[in-house]
């Protein structure tokens, strides 16, 4: 039984766990799209799956449809959930929640991105990836 201070020291690095989910959103040639995060944010120039930060009060998946209408301006489907990612940047812990998503009816638009690239999984591998990120791309190529 772990003492009061240890209880209290756990309970505050679980704290510190920021929740992000994900969208690995698939298009109807099979291919999934992948961004580049913009300059002046955290990890500038990585490749990663569209998403972000979930806020107060938000489900997972409220919180993927906000930021898919905020950073792309298009509507998913959410089809499956992948296992989970936490993962330590020294900054900060983030704990990934990627989603396998299908394209609604309009296509992604880069409104936040520098870029954004539909790329077979394969291609994965080949890109500048954020850490948290390669976890998901390996998933990802065992199941294809
Ligand atoms: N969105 C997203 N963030 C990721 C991925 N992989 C990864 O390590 N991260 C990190 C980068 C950030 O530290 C954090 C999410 O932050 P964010 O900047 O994307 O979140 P946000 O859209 O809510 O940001 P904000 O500009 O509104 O503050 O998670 C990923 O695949 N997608």
């Amino acid at each position: 039984m772990p003492t009061d201070s240890r209880m209290s020291a756990e309970i505050s690095s679980e704290a510190r766990i920021m929740e992000v989910v994900c969208a690995v959103l698939f298009d109807q040639q099979g291919k999934v799209l992948v961004c580049q995060r913009p300059e002046g944010k955290m990890l500038a120039g990585k490749w990663e799956f569209p998403g972000g930060k979930v806020d107060a009060g938000e489900s997972f998946e409220e919180a993927l449809h906000r930021e898919m209408h905020e950073e792309l301006d298009c509507e998913v489907l959410i089809r499956r959930k992948l296992s989970p990612v936490l993962h330590a940047y020294e900054s900060l812990t983030i704990r990934l929640h990627p989603f396998v998503c299908s394209l609604g009816e309009d296509l992604p638009r880069a409104l936040e991105h520098a870029a954004i690239s539909w790329v077979e999984s394969s291609e994965l591998n080949n890109l500048d990836l954020a850490c948290a990120d390669r976890e998901i791309a390996n998933e990802l190529l065992l199941s294809s």
